[in-house]
């Protein structure tokens, strides 16, 4: 199949359980709960998205023609003379729209481990090596395990108590970005201080100048 990518970039991952590790990003193009353009935000599912993701115009996007490119794509970013461990998180966009075996097989076979963002929405393939959910208020959550559940917090019409039978390894919530973050973050802190299953995921990137 042919992937469409926005763009590929070597980072530290800034979100969640694993803030702070390096990693390249492989932002797939498309998403099922929003257009991307700014004009249908409003008639979007999901209303506060904080991501370009349309078209493939990003640095290192592009079309890649089955797993084997893309993973050399992927392979590319990653610093030739870097030691340890590779991690790629697959994001977007929505990832599972796209990411399939063949992808997740070209990527293994170069060393990678695999991370994933999603909304949720999509059940995904099995290979997956550390599984990131972020569920999106009105829109019908299908995938009811993985490592990490990281709620955008608050949104209306979510409680964050709706999700703490599901099979995580942990629970994060995550301050919505835009013009109320501010009372956002307080809000998060003390939810996760009151339900201490809760923890605090801050996009870190964001403060770092990091992409
Ligand atoms: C851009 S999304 C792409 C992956 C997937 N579509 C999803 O929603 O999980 C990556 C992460 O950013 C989070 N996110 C998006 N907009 C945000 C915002 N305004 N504030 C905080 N987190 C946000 C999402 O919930 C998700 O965890
Ligand atoms: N540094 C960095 N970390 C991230 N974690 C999740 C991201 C995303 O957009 O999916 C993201 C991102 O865009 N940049
Ligand atoms: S589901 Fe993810 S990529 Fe799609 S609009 Fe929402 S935050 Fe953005
Ligand atoms: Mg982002």
């Amino acid at each position: 199949m042919t992937y469409t990518v926005r763009e590929i970039f070597h980072t530290l991952q800034g979100e969640g359980l694993n803030a702070g590790r390096p990693a390249v990003f492989l932002r797939f193009a498309g998403c099922n709960l929003w257009s991307g353009r700014e004009q249908h935000r409003h008639l979007a599912i999901c209303k506060f998205c904080d991501t370009q993701f349309v078209g493939t115009g990003g640095p290192g996007g592009g079309k890649f023609e089955d797993g084997e490119s893309l993973a050399a794509a992927v392979s590319r970013r990653w610093p030739h003379d870097a030691q340890g461990p590779k991690l790629v998180v697959c994001t977007g966009g929505e990832p599972l729209l796209q990411l399939d075996r063949a992808a997740i097989d070209a990527l293994h076979e170069r060393g990678f481990e695999i991370a994933v963002e999603t909304n949720g929405t999509i059940p995904a393939p099995s290979g997956i090596d550390w599984l990131c959910v972020s569920p999106k208020a009105g829109a019908e959550l299908v995938v009811e395990h993985g490592d990490e559940l990281k709620l955008v917090y608050p949104q209306a019409g979510i409680d964050p108590a709706d999700f703490e039978g599901l099979d995580f390894r942990h629970f994060l919530l995550q301050p919505m970005d835009g013009p109320e973050l501010e009372g956002n973050t307080r809000r998060s802190i003390e939810y996760c201080m009151q339900h201490p299953k809760w923890r605090l995921s801050v996009q870190t990137h964001k403060l770092l100048g990091l992409p």
